[in-house]
């Protein structure tokens, strides 16, 4: 890989993903500390479509990342803007609508245990307001995908890794996010079911969704290659190419 000091602007079109001096900080005042620099002064295009691994040593703040361009974790200082939109700019309403056109897979999966696999990934049409047939037809043709359709009335308690997360990757999947965020999406599949899965981000970025996946499995670049955001662990982040 061949790094560059600073980010590429975006090859064309609107950036979907756009940081300015932006940082990011983690235990800071809520934990009464200083808080540690995960992103110092970051600068950053991902244009509509774009595909992006997301790398660094484990601790270098890819979730905390993440989380930001999920719009879960204000930045410290600098300028962030997600699918075209500034949310220190927003008002509660929008950033939620803005909000439901990120999907995203975490780490631990944030599935419910109460509800079944059909519902986990039903919430995010319900909460859209689409009506049951569609949400159906929807739900049952990425179970099918996902190879998840015999799992559709269990609960996510009795499930194995890989099948909670594809679940959790189905749900974020569902509503055909304009962004898809993944942290770790592959680290409970087997390599046949990495590759899929990393084949169909690629498939969805094709198809004008925007895609942030981070990793620190060197092996998953190699599937898909494509542009890396490189975080080294002391608040700088450099763009390399594929
Ligand atoms: N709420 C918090 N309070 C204090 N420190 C935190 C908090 N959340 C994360 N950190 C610290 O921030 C740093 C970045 O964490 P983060 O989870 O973003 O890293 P990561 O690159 O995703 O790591 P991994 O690859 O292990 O998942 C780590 O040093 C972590 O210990």
């Amino acid at each position: 890989m061949q790094h560059h000091s600073a980010c590429a602007p975006p090859a064309c079109g609107r950036a979907m993903i756009r940081l300015r001096n932006l940082c990011l900080t983690v235990g800071g005042a809520a934990n009464g500390g200083r808080g540690r620099i995960v992103l110092d002064q970051a600068n950053c295009d991902i244009p509509q479509g774009g595909f992006r691994w997301l790398l660094g040593p484990s601790g270098a703040g890819k979730s905390t990342l993440l989380r930001a361009l999920q719009l879960a974790h204000p930045p410290e200082r600098g300028t962030l803007e997600v699918l075209g939109a500034d949310p220190a700019h927003a008002g509660r309403r929008a950033t939620a609508r803005l909000r439901r056109r990120i999907g995203a897979v975490h780490q631990d999966y944030r599935l419910l245990p109460e509800l079944s696999v059909f519902d986990n990934v039903a919430l995010p049409l319900r909460l859209d307001g689409m009506a049951e047939r569609s949400i159906r037809e929807e739900v049952d043709a990425i179970l099918s995908w996902l190879r998840i359709s015999p799992l559709r009335d269990r609960s996510p308690r009795y499930l194995s890794g890989g099948e909670q997360q594809r679940t959790a990757i189905a749900r974020a999947l569902v509503k055909r996010p304009g962004l898809l965020l993944a942290d770790e999406p592959t680290n409970a599949l087997d390599e046949t079911e990495s590759l899929r899965l990393v084949r169909l981000f690629e498939e969805l970025s094709g198809l004008g969704t925007t895609v942030v996946i981070a990793t620190h499995n060197p092996a998953l670049p190699r599937l898909v290659p494509a542009r890396a955001l490189v975080l080294d662990g002391r608040g700088q982040m450099v763009e390399s190419a594929p």
